[in-house]
């Protein structure tokens, strides 16, 4: 009994033996997963706290601009007065400068004899227009100073700024399916977007999203900055892009009472204009085409002649459109004389009056410097994208389903060539539709560039909204460069380095 309980004990012994065996590697491994999981768990805790400094400093920044644009517009305000005040001053001095000759002259007649020989009435005119030089210098410094602040403005904003605006849910859309508002903007964040699908929220950052009650002089406001680059000699784009129907013509073209970015853009571009005219010469000329189903036509011609697109024959490298009438125009309401557009429209399921073609208006500004004599040239062109919702959703068939491929096609070449700008690609495919072609000096390095999404805030329309914030944010998401002035000495060569640049991997993009 003794051996066999010894025997047992042993057995028992040898199975423990067995078991540690086995279960030691397992609980080697286990101890090395909580290890690694500890590792994990220290790595989220880091990276969190590293988010929660960068969105600490992220609002520091975005207070900071806050701030600084507040200042800088407070400098200009004290610029205009302090110009306004130095103009008064020189004006009542010369006044009494003036009266008080005229009162010796006709007082003693003694003076005038003495005056003839001592101090001239050219003498008097010479100082006072030695005075009224260099008050005009003073003037000029200042305006240059405040250009100065204004470029550095727009730079701190970026030259590429994506801007989403929220069409509010009007009257004519209640009798309609789908009417939850699923698209919410945050008050305490104004480049924040809040979109809910299926039950999932999802929250798209953007440059500034306007709330569905924002005005169209709110929305002005974020692009005046870019206009008045376009006085300065820059090339600048603004574009309207979204399914059909969210507002893009609304927001573009806007309507009589309440007009749109077009209309405010030509009036701040004469006002700029008008308060520069003792320092600058400018020539303000229009041009306005549509591309409807790839075919360019121009809405300045009677008939709306069809036009292509070439490479300039004088070896500048950059494109030209033979044809195309530009007009020249002296004042805010002569061009609106000259554009009134005729875009060509069809009713589809999506909206009565679609838009079913690009309009481009394009505004060139030649300023002459009337001290140094050089020159600048500057390019605004205003775009009101067609409907960029997905073809089996409008419902085409035959001519409008070709149509709407042709949209979606340009659309796609767009974001294509975004994308390529994006990667630093060495081809960027500006020519693969009318639109990109057009838009290549706009788009690549050096300029200047904004885009406004329309959304809808509806359930029925989440899947295009889905799609126009993903395209936002692609485009968000491409730095073009500091942007750079056309002055005359370099205007050639350099306009001939912004599209031939386009096309080589030198673009210095900061992708996130
Ligand atoms: N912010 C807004 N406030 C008031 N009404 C608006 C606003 N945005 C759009 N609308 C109205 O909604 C309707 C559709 O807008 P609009 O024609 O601008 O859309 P769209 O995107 O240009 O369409 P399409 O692609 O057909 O040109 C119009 O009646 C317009 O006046």
């Amino acid at each position: 009994e003794a051996v066999t309980a010894q025997r047992c004990r042993e057995g028992q012994d040898h199975s423990d033996n067995l078991v540690g065996k086995e279960t030691d590697p397992l609980s080697d491994k286990l101890s090395d997963q909580n290890a690694r999981c500890k590792q994990l768990e220290e790595q989220i805790r880091r990276s969190d706290e590293v988010t929660c400094n960068l969105q600490h400093k992220i609002a520091a920044y975005e207070r900071e601009i806050g701030m600084l644009r507040e200042e800088l517009l407070k400098e200009i305000g004290h610029l205009e007065e302090r110009k306004e005040e130095a103009v008064k001053a020189a004006a009542s001095c010369s006044q009494e400068h003036v009266q008080s000759l005229q009162d010796q002259f006709t007082s003693e007649p003694g003076v005038q004899h003495t005056l003839t020989h001592t101090h001239t009435p050219e003498d008097t005119i010479s100082e006072m227009s030695e005075a009224n030089k260099d008050l005009l210098e003073k003037y000029r410094k200042e305006v240059a100073l405040r250009r100065k602040y204004h470029e550095q403005l727009v730079e701190l904003k970026g030259n590429i700024r994506v801007l989403c605006r929220v069409k509010p849910v009007l009257k004519e859309d209640q009798h309609e399916e789908g009417l939850a508002v699923v698209v919410t903007t945050d008050l305490n964040n104004e480049s924040a977007l809040n979109v809910v699908s299926k039950g999932k929220g999802r929250t798209f950052e953007l440059d500034k999203v306007f709330h569905p009650q924002a005005t169209q002089e709110e929305v002005f406001q974020e692009i005046e900055p870019l206009v008045t680059s376009c006085i300065d000699g820059y090339h600048v784009c603004i574009f309207a892009y979204g399914q059909t129907g969210s507002g893009k013509t609304y927001t573009m073209e806007g309507s009589v009472e309440n007009p749109g970015i077009n209309q405010r853009a030509l009036k701040h571009l004469f006002n700029e204009i008008e308060d520069r005219k003792d320092m600058w010469s400018y020539t303000v000329s229009v041009s306005s085409v549509e591309i409807y189903n790839e075919v360019l036509r121009d809405l300045l011609s009677k008939d709306g002649e069809k036009l292509d697109i070439k490479m300039n024959p004088d070896g500048s490298g950059h494109l030209h459109v033979p044809g195309l009438r530009v007009i020249e125009v002296k004042s805010f309401q002569h061009i609106k004389k000259v554009t009134r557009r005729n875009r060509i429209t069809f009713g589809t399921q999506m909206n009565q009056h679609s838009s079913r073609s690009h309009a481009l208006l394009t505004i060139t500004v030649l300023g002459v410097d009337l001290a140094s004599g050089s020159k600048t040239c500057g390019k605004l062109n205003l775009v009101d994208l067609a409907g960029s919702e997905r073809v089996w959703k409008s419902g085409a068939e035959g001519e409008r389903l070709k149509e709407a491929q042709n949209i979606n096609r340009s659309l796609l070449a767009l974001g294509d060539v975004i994308q390529a700008l994006r990667g630093r690609q060495t081809y960027i495919p500006f020519r693969n539709s009318k639109l990109t072609y057009l838009l290549q000096d706009s788009l690549g390095k050096g300029n200047k560039t904004a885009m406004v999404v329309q959304v809808s805030a509806l359930e029925r329309n989440v899947g295009e909204t889905l799609c126009s914030l993903k395209f936002a944010q692609r485009v968000c998401k491409v730095e073009l460069g500091p942007a750079a002035r056309k002055i005359e000495s370099t205007l050639k060569t350099s306009r001939a380095r912004t599209l031939s640049d386009s096309n080589v991997s030198a673009l210095r993009l900061d992708v996130q």
